[in-house]
């Protein structure tokens, strides 16, 4: 079914009314940002975790951890996650309205332009989206009103949303302001962008003294791990570990149903690498596969265009920095598409160059086209060595990698030394935090250290925790210079690559990419999953509900729950295309009758859900077929061959 037929009430309608997923809470009035998943949602879920696991963690060898999701404050202050994890928020002091900034000024661009668009009589590309949600905003953003814009204009707003997830909090307050974008409702100015953390804040304990968070990643537990996790891979690199569990965003406006929401599945990967070579030894098996790129420079340049390339090619060419970055944008895109992502829909999109973190050397996302726009649904970010060398220079443990050489190497390396008895005297009770900060320096803000000293004659440093705000350390105090040394072991610090999935969004996206009417009659709704990740795999329909009938039908239960496949029975009085409809809804890939001639010959009809064709054959070939294209990837063809084409009485 194509785009421009696609209705996003009608899927809403299909997963409300088979409890997909529903808002918590509900009879309450609901909390936003929060769902419940039904029976089918949490099959759905389960299906794709499993698929997941066994795509990453068995195929590649990975060790999975589960770690809690109370984190003390001290490890994501460390992290960072206390500092810098905020998005930018603006409020309306007249009404009390918050609105998240960025989104903000995307919503009331995007909705001039399509005024504009509107005025000059241009058809709009997107279809008219109905749903309650987008009717109240459309009432919302007055400025939808159909007005003609200057060329210049609409030239500079689509170069703005073309770098929207790139831009700071007080650049996003200059724009509100240059292009005088306030409150849509009512037109009035708002509050500059504020940074506001996204994180749940608790207490851990009864005494209320041990600040904690809800976690809002799962990759700090891994990284925690990391000296346990070397020692189990007996101590070889490179390696992987991945965990799957629930993560916490107080998210400032959730919208867009699962899109965005405050407690979310995500399931991540932390790959360690050594930052010398970061050759993959599967990346012949990826190479060649084409995906669409959306690199930074093209953005940057306020484009949104496309490149088909294969990955050999992106990172021959440096658009994607190594090979082992881009060996795991090939396997999200391999695990994606099986999954039920339709690939005209995927694309990579390369993080531009201020919208990146400062340590992250390079980032993709994953990003599923729906009719929210281009989702992010996974991040797939080299991080280097940040993470790893924050927690090790914070708790003193060392989390780094020994390699005992081949053949002993000299190597230059710069040391500092202290004249610790001039300390004291000098720093007093701060002596011992400057020593440490001395001793926690690397190589490289060695070199810049004794470069300062000898120019200066003193280094000037911002040390945490003590009485002044800058510390000056004379040259009498210290010495930092370059010493050859023998060295028998390589030690350093891997970096790391992490594929990082939102659950949630992925199954959104697929939702919307399965679902689709049939032409005969556009109330009949079908949700194609594939058949690997359907909630349930077989319908068994009994051609009527009698007692000849029952008992053929235990026989086909007893051998489908043999053979561990989920299936539901419907024997309800409905007529067979009325029991077929429903489980067309809830994506049942399969459709077995049991009729009058099942109780003479023990045969059995198997029906596809998307062509709706059948088959026909023995009880133990409608199952092996129904296992080899669930579970082996057969196609319908290959999976019923020994089967027999039936002609259908029963579809309605
Ligand atoms: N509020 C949320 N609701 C659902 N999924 C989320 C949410 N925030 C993040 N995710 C998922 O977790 C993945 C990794 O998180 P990451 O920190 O990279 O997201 P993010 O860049 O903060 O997302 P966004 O910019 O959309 O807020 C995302 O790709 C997405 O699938």
């Amino acid at each position: 079914m194509s785009n421009e037929e696609f209705s996003r009430e009608a899927l809403e309608s299909v997963l409300k009314r088979r409890f997909f997923f529903a808002p918590s809470f509900e009879i309450y009035g609901g909390v936003s940002g929060l769902y419940d998943y039904g029976p089918p949602g949490c099959a759905l879920q389960a299906n794709i975790i499993d698929a997941w696991r066994k795509h990453f963690v068995l195929e590649e060898d990975m060790l999975e951890v589960d770690c809690t999701m109370l984190t003390p404050h001290e490890v994501l202050k460390t992290s960072g996650h206390v500092d810098k994890f905020a998005d930018w928020m603006c409020r309306d002091l007249k009404t009390g309205e918050i609105f998240r900034a960025d989104h903000l000024v995307e919503e009331v661009i995007e909705a001039r332009l399509k005024g504009d668009k509107e005025a000059r009589g241009i058809a709009q590309e997107e279809p008219e989206e109905e749903d309650e949600q987008k009717k109240k905003r459309k009432k919302k953003v007055k400025e939808i009103k159909a007005i003609k814009l200057d060329d210049e204009v609409v030239q500079e707003y689509e170069t703005i949303l073309a770098k929207i997830d790139g831009y700071s909090g007080p650049e996003l307050g200059a724009l509100m302001k240059q292009y005088n974008i306030g409150n849509p409702a009512t037109g009035e100015a708002l509050e500059p962008p504020i940074e506001f953390n996204l994180m749940f804040e608790t207490a851990i304990g009864p005494s209320g003294q041990l600040k904690g968070y809800l976690r809002p990643e799962t990759a700090q537990g891994q990284f925690l791990n990391f000296n346990k996790l070397l020692d189990f891979n007996n101590e070889r690199m490179p390696f992987a570990s991945a965990s799957i569990g629930k993560s916490f965003r107080n998210e400032i406006s959730p919208r867009s149903g699962l899109l965005r929401v405050r407690e979310f599945l995500m399931a991540e990967i932390e790959h360690f690498v050594d930052p010398e070579n970061k050759a993959h030894a599967n990346f012949d098996a990826i190479k060649d596969l084409k995906i669409s790129l959306l690199p930074k420079e093209v953005q940057q340049a306020g484009k949104t265009d496309i490149s088909e390339i294969t990955i050999g090619e992106a990172v021959a060419k440096k658009i994607i920095d190594n090979e082992t970055l881009g060996y795991f944008i090939g396997r999200i895109y391999l695990f994606l598409v099986k999954i039920g992502v339709d690939p005209k829909k995927l694309r990579f999109r390369q993080h531009m160059s201020n919208e990146m973190a400062h340590y992250a050397q390079d980032c993709w996302d994953a990003e599923l086209q729906t009719s929210y726009g281009w989702i992010e649904c996974v991040g797939c970010a080299d991080r280097s060595a940040y993470d790893l060398s924050v927690h090790a220079a914070k708790t003193k443990e060392k989390l780094a990698v020994r390699e005992a050489l081949k053949e002993p190497q000299t190597v230059e390396l710069y040391e500092c030394e202290i004249e610790k008895k001039k300390f004291g005297p000098l720093f007093r009770k701060d002596a011992p935090k400057v020593e440490e900060w001395l001793n926690t320096r690397t190589q490289c803000d060695l070199e810049e250290l004794a470069k300062e000293l000898e120019q200066k004659c003193k280094i000037t440093a911002k040390i945490a925790n003590t009485a002044a705000a800058e510390t000056e350390i004379p040259d009498s105090l210290i010495k930092i210079e370059k010493k050859k040394k023998t060295v028998h072991v390589r030690e350093y610090t891997p970096n790391v690559i992490e594929p990082s999935f939102g659950i949630g969004r992925v199954i959104y996206a697929i939702f919307e990419h399965s679902f689709w009417t049939r032409p005969e009659d556009s109330a009949r709704a079908v949700l194609s999953f594939p058949p690997l990740v359907a909630p349930t795999k077989v319908l068994v329909v009994p051609l009527m509900n009698n007692k000849e009938l029952q008992d053929a039908t235990k026989t086909v239960k007893a051998t489908l729950r043999r053979a561990q496949i989920p299936f539901k029975v419907d024997d309800s009085g409905a007529s067979i295309g009325k029991r077929y409809a429903r489980n067309d809804e809830l994506g049942t890939p399969f459709g077995i009758t049991v009729d009058y001639d099942t109780i003479q010959d023990g045969s059995v009809t198997l029906r596809d859900r998307d062509s709706t064709s059948q088959k026909r054959g023995s009880l133990a070939d409608v199952v092996a077929a129904v296992e080899a294209i669930t579970y082996r990837g057969a196609s319908w063809d290959e999976g019923t061959k020994k089967l027999v084409p039936f002609e259908s009485k029963n579809e309605d």
